[in-house]
């Protein structure tokens, strides 16, 4: 079976094809800084054990400019893989947030639809990219199954402690206002793996996604057991141009005292504020060449967001009563050392005992990153939602 996998992030979009049940790879790529100066697209091909590998900048205004080209790619005269797009038996779309109605991976229908589309107020970065994926991908591969598969889910084991806010019932019981959490495909899949390199299905673990959006997840024995997302993928930690956790008594004197309209703090808590608002700039390389540069706002910047991190992380290890390991994963948290080490400093009284120079080495696959002594394993493990949404399609459909 033959699943295309597209997961639009807020500010890329990831694609891959497979060959399923093998798992096998044919296809993969990445279109990043989607509305930024210097858009780009990577798209790699996997033959006989071989890659190639192109790179193009691009301008592309928008999501639906990043979906066309990479449409246009698959079936390139040169490097394409397929001659007819009738060859896709089925198309996996991440879709960030299911609210009440998905538990569970699940073929869109014009009902799924409708669904997603109610939720663009709740995920304004992300359902709406999510839909247009789901649209551009029923008109290029009409003969595929399109399902989605939901940031949600994985977060639906989490206890009514963990979920429920301090607000009247009602809002719970009549408008479902509760915590879901999100980046669940991501939680899951790095969790699979970090209990399988600890064998230890039962771990105890913190999986911290520091991608554009960022969240981190208490899991133990495989089951989310709180995340630091919430209502919207907007609590938590402070991310590319989302604020994390701030008092809503800001809200309140935003709109109340400075004649704000709710739109316009929606645009500033969403696109205006976390490492943008900090620094003007939304991604992490910028920040680091900034900081390279002796940018004291980047220097704030990155102290802001290191420390959120490690306040997560005591939470979590109480929530957890224990730990067996960290584990950092996505864009920047495969990628930045310096996060990793500004935020694992001077955690020994949690038993988590940093190595500076194991943390500077590169290499692909699952790599630890403390002392030997360290009683709590740091892990970098590379994220791969796109396998997740995969895996999740093909037992649906099988
Ligand atoms: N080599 C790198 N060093 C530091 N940060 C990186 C590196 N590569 C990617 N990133 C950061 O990762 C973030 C994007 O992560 P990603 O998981 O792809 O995000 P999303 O899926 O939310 O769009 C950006 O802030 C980018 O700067
Ligand atoms: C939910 C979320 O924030 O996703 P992303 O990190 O892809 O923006
Ligand atoms: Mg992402």
């Amino acid at each position: 079976m033959n699943i295309f996998v597209v997961n639009s992030g807020s500010s890329s979009i990831k694609y891959q094809l497979f060959k399923m049940p093998s798992d096998q790879p044919i296809c993969s790529g990445l279109v990043e800084r989607i509305g930024l100066q210097g858009a780009a697209i990577t798209h790699k091909v996997y033959r006989q054990g071989e890659e190639t590998r192109l790179e193009r900048q691009l301008d592309l205004p928008d999501h639906e400019a990043g979906l066309q080209e990479v449409a246009r790619l698959l079936s390139d005269p040169e490097i394409g893989v397929i001659r007819d797009p009738a060859e896709i038996d089925a198309v996996g779309h991440r879709v960030v947030h299911g609210g009440e109605s998905f538990a569970a991976t699940t073929i869109i229908s014009q009902a799924v639809k409708d669904k997603i589309r109610e939720l663009f107020a709740l995920a304004p970065l992300h359902n709406p990219s999510n839909y247009l994926g789901i649209e551009v991908a029923e008109r290029i591969f009409g003969r595929a199954k399109q399902v989605a598969v939901f940031d949600t889910a994985f977060h639906q084991s989490m206890p009514e402690q963990a979920y429920r806010y301090a607000i009247p019932n009602a809002l719970y019981t009549e408008q479902g206002i509760r915590a879901y959490g999100f980046h669940g495909t991501s939680h899951k899949y790095v969790a699979e793996q970090a209990a399988a390199y600890l064998q230890k299905p039962e771990a105890k673990l913190i999986t911290i996604h520091l991608g554009n959006g960022s969240s981190m997840t208490a899991v133990e024995g495989g089951k989310s057991l709180d995340t630091s997302m919430g209502f919207g993928p907007n609590s938590g930690l402070i991310m590319g141009t989302r604020s994390g956790d701030i008092d809503p008594s800001i809200i309140f004197h935003l709109i109340n005292q400075l004649g704000q309209d709710p739109k316009e703090v929606s645009g500033l808590l969403n696109k205006k504020s976390g490492m943008q608002g900090l620094t003007g700039y939304s991604d992490m390389r910028d920040i680091t060449n900034a900081l390279e540069g002796g940018s004291p706002e980047a220097e704030l910047a990155y102290s802001l967001y290191a420390y959120r991190i490690k306040k997560y992380i005591g939470a979590y290890t109480a929530v957890l009563n224990g730990l067996d390991a960290l584990v950092f994963t996505a864009g920047v948290g495969e990628n930045d050392a310096l996060i990793r080490q500004r935020v694992c400093r001077q955690l020994e009284y949690l038993g988590i005992e940093f190595d500076e120079e194991k943390n500077q080495q590169r290499s692909k696959g699952i790599r630890e990153i403390n002392t030997p002594a360290s009683r709590v394993k740091i892990l970098v493990i590379p994220t791969n939602e796109e396998l997740e949404i995969a895996r999740q399609c093909f037992a649906l459909l099988e």
